[in-house]
């Protein structure tokens, strides 16, 4: 049986366990359970360190032989096995090993409409035990329920700026929050003044995914965002890009940026659609551990 470094090996307890060590070509001699047997089972699963990206998807070459009083035996199963990549566990690892660094700072993710702040932050927010506001929807509940499209067509878009401007200096005196905040919400310099009370994340998604996302679910509740029939993923995407013209400087002000096009370069993905929302979450823990390390000088991280 070999398998490439992983942290830990596990075996069905036919085999003596505590004999197994990381290091590849072993073998372990089993137990009298096992040897008054004639057929017996052996499952066997490694578990890899999870420090990386590197980690995410592995070969694992294994060979499983037999041998009996020292003469060698047939090869019972060999091949390399794609190890599945534990999303959740390292998401786990990473926040935990995060999370004492962050002294109860808020995150803030920011990006473009669609590129997944709400999605990501819930995920975010629950692996690092924090609660988890977006802002759009805060600014509903202030204006009694009435939607931001209905806010924009009653009352403007300087109306709605102000209010995102008033709910971001109130969450800037909260702690432990993950914040989704609205697209536009970097072009005012006031707005960075309280995001920089936390971290601030920008999720940087390819402007074509973002269109296939929003037309997807349509764009009634985007009020900056044509909404009229039509080839509706060709409209969005030239809006986006006009509005990312403007914004993506501002974005780039943010602490942390989580590209998803290199997520998926070093996954070999080669489409972002491909990405789930947890990945993302673990990218986006990694790139604040950079800053931690980078900006605030954590090196022992
Ligand atoms: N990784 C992903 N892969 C595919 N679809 C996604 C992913 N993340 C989010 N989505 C989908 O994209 C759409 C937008 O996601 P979400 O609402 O989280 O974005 P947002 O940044 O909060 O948007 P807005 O700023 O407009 O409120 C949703 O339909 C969501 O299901
Ligand atoms: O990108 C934007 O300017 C916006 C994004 C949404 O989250 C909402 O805040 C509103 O529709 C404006």
């Amino acid at each position: 049986m070999e398998a490439l470094v992983p942290q830990t090996v596990q075996f069905t307890n036919w085999i003596y366990s505590d004999k197994v060590t990381n290091r590849p070509g072993r073998s372990f001699p089993v137990s009298q359970t096992l040897k008054d047997r004639k057929r017996f089972p052996v499952l066997v699963s490694a578990r890899f360190p999870a420090n990386g990206a590197s980690n995410r998807r592995r070969n694992v070459d294994m060979e499983v032989s037999c041998s009996y009083k020292s003469v060698p035996g047939s090869v019972v199963e060999s091949g390399n096995n794609q190890a599945p990549f534990d999303e959740s566990l390292l998401l786990k690892v990473k926040s935990e090993k995060i999370k004492p660094y962050l002294e109860g700072r808020c995150i803030y993710l920011v990006g473009m409409m669609g590129s997944g702040k709400t999605t990501v932050g819930k995920i975010l927010s629950q692996a690092l035990g924090y609660s988890f506001s977006d802002c759009d929807t805060l600014i509903e509940q202030e204006a009694d329920g009435i939607s931001v499209a209905e806010i924009f067509k009653l009352h403007g878009e300087g109306f709605f700026r102000d209010k995102e401007t008033e709910v971001l200096r109130q969450l800037s005196l909260m702690r432990c929050v993950v914040v989704s905040t609205g697209g536009g919400a970097v072009v005012r310099n006031i707005n960075w003044k309280y995001m920089q009370k936390g971290i601030t994340v920008w999720l940087d998604v390819p402007l074509d995914a973002l269109a296939q996302r929003i037309s997807a679910v349509g764009t009634g509740s985007r009020p900056l965002l044509p909404n009229e029939s039509g080839d509706i993923y060709s409209k969005t995407f030239m809006r986006l890009s006009s509005l990312f013209e403007l914004r993506g400087e501002s974005y780039a002000n943010a602490n942390a940026r989580v590209s998803l096009e290199n997520i998926a370069a070093k996954l070999g993905e080669r489409d972002v659609s491909n990405l789930t929302p947890t990945v993302i979450a673990i990218e986006a823990l990694e790139q604040i551990e950079v800053f931690l390390k980078e900006k605030e000088g954590h090196n022992e991280l």
